[in-house]
């Protein structure tokens, strides 16, 4: 059977279009990654295992030597400095700063390997692209499209849409210009032309991190975020162009998939269009964009400035979300049951229905280990589901699917099931072993009796002494729902009614 095309939605367009690569040989993704400064929280999880599912289903289909996946580390940003000011207040600023960044950036490896996220092809770091930063940079001042004031470098959508050369300014975020004038601050700094007018370069304060800056500058400097993401693609996926600027075939000059969270449309991803189409002269950046939807709290977005985030390490390694720590692939399965354009909600119970999923999951291939031992391939409903617009809701219900046939004793579903697993980004070996500890666990431990749960145990005898069964029976239930199995039998000796409880789960 041959493969379904994949169809993606595309912020540009606004449509479900068929993904047709530029080079099937070489299938080339950017995805806008973390600024290094703090823990990151499970919003901004999102984006990482949504573009890892999409970087494993282009895999899939291209091969996995076809396929170049870029994913930055912003380590030059405001907000880096600021942290490092405050946590190490004795170092220099540039050392406090490394400090803050190098384990800001362990930490995160960490986290998202838990979560079962692929380390992307190249993960460039900002602060080993600022010549390439420069080298736009000046581009774009030669071009007319941005100017110096005041030792800043700034960037005129003005001047990019009067030049008539790129696609118009706003044409991502479908924004007018009087939207996006009403949107900018309201005290604009005053060396911009225009209030639209956004940095590209700005000088540094002393102490703080600073580069020879482009355009004759005399000051030291540092880019602006915008600037950071547009060299570091180029620099990684316009290969053999190779960042130097040095290729003017146009038709060369653009990726394939450029994504994020949906936050990032405007100004950030606007601004990357802008700057990349007028220093490349080329109509698109890439040709498709991908957004995710937010992450909620009890109706809003989790955000670092609300205060309502919880992080992944704490989900992975502390008791602060539902009273215990939560296993990664539940973490991940819990992601991948919304569709990525939705809001999610973050709850509780969505973890613990991931958790029961994936228990059950086990449950089924754990009878079919040897036959599992080969590589399995995907289920064709999965791969048919995520080729619809990574439709991961359908994928799981697909999953489910297979899961039932198994249970039938359908050794070929079981092996469906392992494959569309491992093909989402699961790791079944690890999902046994854990699987088989929590049941050595739940078998191993004492029943945890409340008092209140002893007081229905005890109820429950007296009714069958009473022979009052129909009492018996709705206690027995009820015990069943909080996790307690009735085994009922007779003291040998007595002959009188006793019953042992089991944990079930
Ligand atoms: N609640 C969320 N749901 C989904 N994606 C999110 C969420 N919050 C941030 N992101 C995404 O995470 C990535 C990193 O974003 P960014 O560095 O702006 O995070 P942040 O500064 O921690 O955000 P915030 O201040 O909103 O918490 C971006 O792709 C962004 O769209
Ligand atoms: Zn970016």
């Amino acid at each position: 059977m041959s493969e379904p095309i994949l169809r993606l939605y595309n912020t540009l367009t606004r449509t479900e279009d068929d993904f047709r690569p530029i080079d099937p040989a070489n299938v080339r993704m950017y995805v806008c990654g973390p600024t290094v400064y703090d823990y990151a929280h499970i919003g901004n999880a999102r984006p990482v295992i949504v573009f890892d599912v999409l970087f494993r289903l282009l895999r899939h289909i291209y091969g996995e030597k076809h396929v170049t996946y870029v994913r930055n580390i912003t380590d030059v940003d405001d907000k880096i400095n600021a942290r490092a000011a405050r946590d190490y207040p004795d170092l220099p600023l540039n050392e406090a700063i490394t400090r803050v960044t190098e384990k800001t950036e362990a930490q995160f490896h960490a986290d998202i390997a838990a979560l079962g996220v692929l380390p992307p092809t190249a993960e460039p770091r900002a602060t080993a692209h600022i010549d390439e930063m420069k080298a736009i940079i000046e581009r774009l001042v030669a071009r007319g499209v941005a100017y110096v004031a005041e030792d800043h470098v700034l960037f005129s959508p003005s001047a990019m849409d009067a030049r008539g050369k790129a696609p118009k300014y706003g044409s991502l975020a479908r924004r007018s210009l009087d939207e996006m004038l009403a949107g900018a601050r309201v005290d604009v700094a005053p060396y911009k032309r225009d209030p639209m007018d956004f940095v590209l370069w700005k000088p540094s304060k002393e102490g703080e991190p600073g580069w020879p800056s482009p355009c004759g500058i005399a000051v030291l400097g540092r880019p602006g975020w915008h600037i950071e993401c547009s060299a570091m693609a180029m620099a990684k996926l316009l290969e053999p162009f190779g960042g130097g600027l040095s290729c003017d075939d146009p038709a060369r000059n653009v990726f394939d998939i450029h994504g994020g969270g949906i936050d990032l449309v405007f100004p950030h991803h606007e601004n990357e269009i802008a700057q990349s189409c007028c220093a490349l002269d080329t109509a698109r950046m890439a040709n498709f964009w991908l957004h995710n939807g937010f992450l909620m709290v009890e109706g809003e977005k989790m955000s670092k400035s609300l205060g309502n985030f919880v992080t992944i390490h704490e989900l992975l390694a502390t008791d602060r979300f539902g009273g215990r720590s939560w296993p990664g692939d539940v973490l991940r399965l819990a992601m991948l049951r919304t569709h990525y354009r939705q809001p999610i909600d973050w709850t509780v119970k969505a973890l613990e229905e991931a958790e029961k999923t994936l228990r059950g999951w086990a449950n089924v291939l754990e009878a079919y280990q040897t036959s599992l031992v080969e590589a399995c391939a995907a289920g064709s409903d999965v791969i048919a589901a995520l080729c619809d617009d990574l439709n991961t809701p359908k994928a799981i219900a697909g999953l489910h699917g297979l899961a039932g046939e198994a249970r039938k004793g359908n050794v070929e579903a079981a092996r469906a099931l392992h494959g569309s697993l491992t093909l989402l980004g699961f790791d079944v070996a690890a999902l046994l072993a854990s699987h088989g500890e929590a049941a050595v666990r739940a078998a191993a431990a004492p029943l945890a009796v409340t008092p209140e749960i002893k007081a229905l145990m005890d109820a429950r005898l007296a009714a069958r002494k009473a022979r009052n069964w129909a009492e018996s029976d709705r206690l027995r239930d009820e015990l069943a729902k909080l996790g307690f199995a009735a085994k009922d039998g007779k003291d040998p000796v007595t002959g009188e009614p006793v019953t042992e409880w089991e944990v079930v789960r």
